[in-house]
């Protein structure tokens, strides 16, 4: 039987009912030039369309007015693809020189046909105004050159997939990718990194899959439990919670959810739990891992015996000379938490800001060096452990801290840590700083690195937000009272002379912060009713007046940090205004989407990118724009010095411009000079916490601009959102002997 490759032209007859299809087809092997060497397919045609590039089989026959023609017994379609896919796979750089603006004249001209052009007659690239010789070249050239990877390219990109994510698709499933897409898209949501439910869903619902297939419901509740850990930072869901969660998101009923969750009892992804109450907690893995094994390991950490030296009273009593003599008398409370650190195999140390933590890990790293004790420094971001080392004078030595990303030897290319229980941390003694920032993923990591001889000692603020990532360690660790712990309140005085850090403890007591304007200030609250108003106060505060009054650098000092996205002055359109106001006449430029960046404007990574080796929240400056190799070059500043990426064109989806960020994304960094917005519209987000975690953002200079009763709100607003997590629980059946730890 006659099997024929081509595209459609057209359709000439179609019957609604019955799909009978009269189409004019365009053979790949016809004369290219010639419009009108068309053949006629007629047959049932279900859901194609011009422009379309099919596969027929069938037979030919003469039709006594119409011709030869021939009558398709079946037909493959060959991906669909929408012109605004077309346009985006056209521009998404992979073609050398094309970028949106030549992508979109392109698909104009040529419309639903535009593939079909390119693939059987490319000399009629010559048709579009405004393509040069060269570019058509590279088109021609690219279309080649890619062979059938493009096929999967152009529809996927009709779906928001980036064109780094259809290739590693590609790779992990080679010829078989279209199938594996058209058969159970929801399978690539486990298997290729950077597909996720949504978009797999999105694709498998246009193939018509139904709502209500297991496959579907299946990898959806995983992804319900996924959303719960990553937005809500919950390391399970209660039964009754899940399937609620999950029928409204999956458009389906609960009693389909039951169904389902019924059928996965024996899927090893999912673990169910029964709480105190005697209801269903329901594990995504990775979360039922990280939790269960956390607890295990640090009973099992904190039972080990050490390998350090002994510790006599002499010697302690020779350091803490040592920092007198520098006007350092530590109190009770910080020699206790020094020594408890030596003493005990796993201890806390948390307290606000001011009150002495890292004079305290000072004495103590002073005393690990007198006694030759091998210890790492480290802390959850570049940000954080860069200001760590500074404080404890450890920079540029091979004591400086790091990363726990870097200290763990973690490898992006297969998401996994180097150091783990096969491969343990060389050191004797492991200090983390900023530990409220650790999630329980993190921590479990960490201590699977530790060798059970080491002692661990955590540091952090309780008080502030917790982790982005699912969990609440430092808390659960806290009121486990499993862990040693001491806490310091003391305000020293250098600390109580910065208003800063006086009202954070007010606020973080409940009270409202003084606002009394005194002589050399660092804390100023501006009362303003309107936000469209407070935006152009903050726009002004920014660009004229604290560099003018106080010498602050708008671009390097002040950070605006603002509790949430939308509104006049929420992230968005502050970043706009200040981008218009602070980089106007940049060298260079590229508009991407919605998204507009310059060179030399402050941008942040928003989503990991191990490939790259830049994590949420890291803060970089553009520093070139090549339009010639469609890149852009970023500077971030690490902990080991600066680093330069480069993105393509297409990966700027995961910038975002930083002179404006949330609350949530600062943590965990200091700026000198930091602004605050706080308006009513913002309730949701107007938490004790929050206002407190911003404020401590602050070295030098903090200024609220809002509503005063938007200020009182957010202090009374103690609640502090519940996290479902089990640490604290587990640790105690281990404590208990109900659950042992081998
Ligand atoms: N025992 C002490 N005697 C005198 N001054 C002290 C003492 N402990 C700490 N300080 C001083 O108090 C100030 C705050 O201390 P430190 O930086 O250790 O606090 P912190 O809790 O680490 O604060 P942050 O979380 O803001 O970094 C510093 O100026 C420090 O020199």
């Amino acid at each position: 039987m006659p099997k024929l490759d081509g595209s459609v032209e057209n359709i000439v007859f179609r019957n609604e009912d019955n799909h009978y299809t009269v189409a004019r087809f365009r053979l790949n092997s016809s004369g290219r030039l010639f419009r009108d060497d068309l053949t006629t397919i007629v047959g049932t045609l279900p859901g194609v369309h011009p422009g379309e590039l099919l596969t027929v089989e069938g037979e030919w026959e003469h039709d006594p007015r119409y011709g030869k023609q021939l009558r398709v017994v079946s037909f493959v379609q060959r991906l669909p693809s929408t012109t605004e896919g077309m346009i985006r796979y056209l521009s998404s750089g992979l073609i050398k020189g094309i970028g949106p603006k030549k992508a979109k004249l392109i698909v104009e001209h040529f419309g639903e046909q535009t593939l079909a052009i390119l693939e059987q007659m490319p000399e009629r690239l010559s048709e579009v105004r405004g393509l040069g010789v060269k570019d058509r070249q590279q088109i021609v050239k690219t279309w080649i050159e890619q062979g059938e990877i493009k096929e999967l390219h152009l529809f996927l990109q009709s779906h928001d997939v980036s064109i780094n994510v259809a290739t590693r698709i590609y790779k992990h499933y080679g010829q078989d990718s279209i199938r594996v897409i058209r058969e159970n898209p929801y399978q690539l949501v486990q298997e290729v990194e950077g597909i996720g439910f949504r978009m797999a869903d999105e694709i498998a619902l246009k193939l018509g899959m139904p709502v209500d297939s297991e496959p579907r419901l299946a990898v959806g509740l995983k992804y319900v439990l996924t959303q719960a850990a990553n937005e809500d930072g919950h390391c399970f869901l209660h039964e009754r919670e899940l399937v609620t969660r999950g029928a409204e998101m999956l458009h389906v009923s609960a009693e389909a959810i039951m169904a389902v969750l019924e059928q996965m009892r024996h899927d090893p992804d999912i673990f169910t739990e029964v709480d105190s109450e005697g209801e269903p907690c329901i594990y995504y893995a990775p979360f039922w891992y990280a939790e269960s094994g956390a607890a295990r390991l640090l009973r099992i950490l904190q039972q080990s015996p050490d390998t350090l030296p002994p510790a006599p009273e002499t010697l302690w009593e020779r350091v803490f000379e040592r920092l007198k003599e520098r006007r350092i008398l530590l109190t009770e409370k910080q020699r206790l938490a020094v020594q408890t650190a030596y003493t005990q195999k796993v201890s806390i140390l948390t307290g606000g800001p001011g009150t002495g933590k890292t004079t305290s890990i000072r004495a103590l790293l002073m005393f690990l060096r007198s006694r030759r004790v091998d210890f790492a420094l480290a802390a959850p971001t570049g940000r954080a452990a860069k200001r760590l080392s500074e404080a404890t004078g450890m920079q540029g030595t091979p004591y400086a801290a790091k990363t726990l990303h870097r200290l763990l030897e973690y490898t992006p290319h297969d998401n996994s840590y180097q150091r783990n229980e096969e491969h343990p941390l060389p050191y004797q003694f492991v200090i983390v700083d900023e530990f409220s920032m650790v999630d329980i993923l993190l921590f479990y990591h960490l201590l699977k690195a530790l060798p059970r001889t080491a002692h661990l000692l955590l540091v952090g603020d309780a008080d502030q937000l917790p982790s982005v990532g699912p969990g609440n360690v430092l808390r659960d660790l806290l009121r486990s009272e499993d862990v040693p712990s001491i806490r310091l309140t003391e305000l020293f005085r250098q600390a109580q002379q910065s208003k800063i850090i006086v009202n954070a403890h007010r606020i973080n007591g409940g009270l409202l912060p003084s606002t009394r304007i005194e002589a050399r200030s660092d804390f100023f609250f501006m009362a303003e009713e309107d936000p469209v108003r407070a935006q152009k106060l903050i726009l002004d505060l920014v660009q004229r007046r604290l560099p003018a009054r106080y010498g602050f650098h708008p671009l390097t000092d002040i950070q605006v940090l603002s509790p949430m996205y939308r509104g006049a002055v929420g992230v968005h359109l502050l970043n706009e205004k200040l981008q218009e106001r602070l980089n106007t006449s940049a060298l260079a430029e590229v508009g991407w989407g919605e998204k507009l960046f310059r060179v030399g404007d402050k941008v942040m990574q928003t989503r990991n990118n191990y490939d790259k080796g830049v994590f949420n929240g890291d803060v970089g400056w553009i520093r070139s724009i090549n339009r010639d190799t469609s890149t852009v070059k970023v500077e971030f500043v690490e902990e080991a010095g600066p680093l330069f990426v480069s993105y393509a064109f297409h990966e700027l989806e995961e910038l975002v411009l930083a002179y404006a960020v949330t609350v949530h994304k600062s943590q965990g960094s200091e700026y000198p000079a930091i602004i605050v917005p706080l308006f009513r519209e913002h309730r949701m987000l107007l938490q004790r916490n929050l206002l407190y975690t911003a404020i401590t953002r602050a070295k030098r200079f903090c200024v609220l601009v809002g509503q005063p009763t938007a200020l009182e709100l957010a202090v009374q607003n103690d609640r502090v959102i519940q996290r479902n997590t089990a640490l604290m629980e587990r640790l105690r059946r281990l404590r208990q002997g109900v659950e042992h730890v081998q």
